[in-house]
């Protein structure tokens, strides 16, 4: 392990992953890297204007002698609503974890898990919120509202709540989500009660010194076991013109959103699949350059967020309409999730497949996108195939 600067260490991406228990306030894992930070300091407080607020915050610690800080945590789906962002007190960072690994044997499932029938499945409770009927009823009145040209797309999400026998072990679920799926971005943020905790597929955007990503997903179809329905399914969506719609609406969006900020704007005419362990999603890669350093990675996810990946078009009529029909409050899911540095470079994904755990529960979430050609049970089955992700990290 090599010491590069007082509060930075560098070390393996799997030490990392090995080292993180819910004290930790953060734990990030991307294709550019892993971060894993200790202690809090210097919070950032709840501001119309996110970016400069970061910025200050991290001007604050660098005159506090820290000369490489880092700005990390969530922000809520409402971002009017407080942030959890701070500057840790110390940071381990390493590269990227590997493609494939196995978890050491200490996270592997213990003996009593081997039994073919697991304690914790038959006596761990489930709560859908709401039950799937009113879901369906959900989908199916707003489908009225965007056949009706009220709207041209929603995002309407559910809530599974879980009590388990046993307390959750946050470090191990975080193992296991990144060893099943260590191309996504693995996630905690200790919340103080409770932590966010997922395997998020989605980069709303980086950047990286000039260099502007951002990659939007929209259009989703469930895996399956089976590899010949698998690749059916992989077609099946590159082929549907109601989800290449529900995904051009967010591409759209996210390249207005850069158009101001960023010169060299690419945004290809094709998408293109991506895959989770759970889910194939139409996928496309926006890029761009910064046309001023002073548009920071906060800048461009503020510019950006909520997407139509997450919320709808028109924002304000689908706003309206997830208060009207959601039946709870979203808090940090389809939030930020990441990190920015002094220089303004950073990674901010996407809140999705993951959940608010704390003690024995836990609150998981997924949400689908609506178009006028939605169908109700189709739209349930998606957002029942996005719980496969932390259901399965949580082993029930
Ligand atoms: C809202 C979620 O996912 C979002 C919605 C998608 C869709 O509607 O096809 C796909 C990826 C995400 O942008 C979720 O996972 O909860």
């Amino acid at each position: 392990m090599t010491i590069t600067h007082p509060n930075v260490t560098v070390g393996r991406a799997l030490d990392l992953l090995a080292k993180y228990d819910a004290t930790a306030p953060f734990f990030f894992a991307s294709p550019r890297g892993t971060l894993l930070a200790e202690g809090r300091s210097h919070p950032v407080p709840a501001t119309a204007d996110l970016s400069t607020a970061v910025r200050d915050v991290l001007d604050l610690a660098t005159a506090d002698g820290d000369d490489d800080p880092l700005v990390v945590g969530a922000v809520p789906f409402d971002p009017s609503a407080t942030p959890r962002l701070c500057v840790p007190r110390r940071i381990r960072r390493s590269g990227p974890l590997p493609s494939r690994f196995a978890l050491p044997s200490r996270f592997a499932l213990p003996s009593r898990f081997a039994l073919p029938m697991e304690a914790d499945r038959v006596d761990a409770r489930r709560v859908e919120v709401p039950g799937r009927a009113t879901y369906a009823d959900g989908v199916r009145r707003a489908v009225t509202r965007l056949r009706a040209g009220e709207l041209d797309k929603v995002v309407l999400a559910r809530a599974l709540d879980i009590v388990t026998t046993e307390p959750i072990d946050i470090g191990t679920l975080l193992r296991r989500l990144a060893a099943r799926d260590p191309a996504g971005y693995t996630f905690a943020v200790d919340l103080g009660a409770g932590t966010l905790i997922g395997n998020s597929p989605e980069l709303l955007v980086s950047r990286q010194g000039d260099l502007v990503t951002a990659n939007p997903l929209a259009g989703s179809l469930p895996r399956s076991d089976d590899p010949f329905e698998d690749f059916g399914q992989a077609q099946a969506l590159l082929a549907s013109r109601k989800d290449r719609r529900e995904h051009a609406l967010v591409v759209e969006a996210v390249a207005d959103g850069l158009r101001p900020l960023c010169t060299d704007l690419e945004v290809p005419a094709e998408p293109s699949l991506i895959r989770t362990a759970a889910m194939w999603h139409l996928s496309t890669v926006v890029t761009g350059r910064v046309l001023d350093p002073a548009v920071r990675s906060m800048t461009l996810a503020a510019a950006l967020h909520p997407t139509p990946a997450v919320c709808g078009t028109p924002a304000r009529a689908a706003r309206a309409a997830i208060a009207e029909y959601e039946a709870f409050d979203r808090g940090f899911y389809t939030g930020l999730v990441g990190w920015e540095n002094n220089s303004g470079d950073g990674e901010w994904v996407v809140a999705l497949r993951c959940a608010v755990a704390h003690g024995s529960s836990a609150r998981l979430y997924a949400g689908a996108g609506i178009v006028a050609d939605s169908d109700p049970a189709a739209e349930l089955a998606e957002t029942t195939a996005k719980f496969r992700t932390m259901l399965t990290g949580l082993e029930l």
